[in-house]
């Protein structure tokens, strides 16, 4: 399947738990277009990974329509495909029988044998096909785990903080291996990250979630602020307070979206990406001093 492109319109999502209703997301407006790579940052907590899950249909949302391709996601969506934090791979499968998993239903012999040789090279396991997942590092697992998801040739992949339990070196590999992939197969990619670097290396756009600053107490206050203003308005309809678009208190939403400078794959040691850094940071409240002016 060639990259499709997805949208979210209005999306909210409430969770019950323990008897109580929790809303985490809340008036989530968001377009990717097809190829297009979106880095999803925000506090730990506030629902990225909930926002990957509804758009994988792994989630039902509570509100708002999430859209891959055009069609309303309504359960597990074939067209996405995922990777977690943990390759999550079958342990008592081979390396390529994990890949083949990955491929649709009814491929045939042959073309599993094609597939799988050619997306193990793709992620630099060639020579691992028949090993088992216990039998290779962490950071070949989660490669496998790539081939998996690419092995589907998905319209989305949708990447949940895949490279965070991975060494520092391990990890700007698997970044600079998710570029080259990226480009050659030209996927829409939505990835959840705690890594401002990383979301800059790799996104064309970096979406930042958190809490609004308005929460529903001050819309009650305006509401009551404009009946004072306007007796009529809204009189004896409490409900009346609550209609509008509200952000719950608590609940996440798109605070900022900024646009990465530059084409893929960048240079790490970029000045004005260093300068988005000290941004994007102070944003998630962590405030470093500005970058000194490059040399010469
Ligand atoms: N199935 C569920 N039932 C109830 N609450 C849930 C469920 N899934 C997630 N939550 C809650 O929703 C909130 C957002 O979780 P989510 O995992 O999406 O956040 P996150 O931003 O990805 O967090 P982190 O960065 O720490 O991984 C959390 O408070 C979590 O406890």
């Amino acid at each position: 399947m060639s990259a499709v492109p997805l949208r979210l319109d209005g999306v909210g999502k409430v969770f019950s738990a323990g008897g109580r209703q929790r809303a985490v997301l809340a008036d989530v407006d968001l377009s990717v277009a097809a190829g297009e790579v979106v880095a999803l940052l925000g506090p730990s907590g506030c629902g990225k990974s909930t926002l990957l899950r509804l758009v994988g249909g792994l989630e039902t949302a509570s509100s708002g329509s999430v859209r891959v391709d055009g069609r309303e996601v309504r359960g597990i969506e074939a067209r996405c495909a995922v990777v977690f934090q943990e390759p999550r791979l079958l342990p008592w499968r081979s390396i390529e029988r994990n890949v083949a998993f990955g491929l649709p239903r009814g491929t045939s012999r042959e073309r599993t044998r094609t597939e799988v040789k050619h997306w193990l090279s793709v992620v630099g396991l060639a020579e691992f096909g028949r090993y088992r997942p216990r039998q290779v590092s962490g950071g070949m697992a989660q490669r496998a785990a790539l081939a998996r998801a690419l092995a589907r040739r998905p319209g989305v992949l949708l990447l949940d903080e895949p490279f965070a339990a991975l060494d520092a070196l391990t990890r700007l590999r698997m970044q600079d291996l998710l570029a080259e992939v990226q480009q050659a197969a030209g996927t829409t990619v939505l990835l959840v990250t705690h890594d401002v670097d990383e979301a800059l290396h790799l996104a064309d756009r970096v979406v930042l979630l958190g809490t609004s600053e308005r929460t529903r107490e001050d819309a009650v206050e305006d509401a009551d602020e404009r009946t004072r203003e306007d007796p009529g308005r809204n009189a004896g309809d409490d409900a009346g307070k609550r209609t509008g678009n509200i952000t719950p208190p608590g609940a996440a939403t798109i605070r900022s979206i900024v646009e990465v400078p530059g084409i893929r794959p960048r240079d790490r040691g970029d000045a004005e990406l260093a300068a988005l850094r000290v941004h994007l940071l102070a944003e998630l409240g962590v405030h470093t001093p500005a970058p000194a002016a490059a040399h010469p």
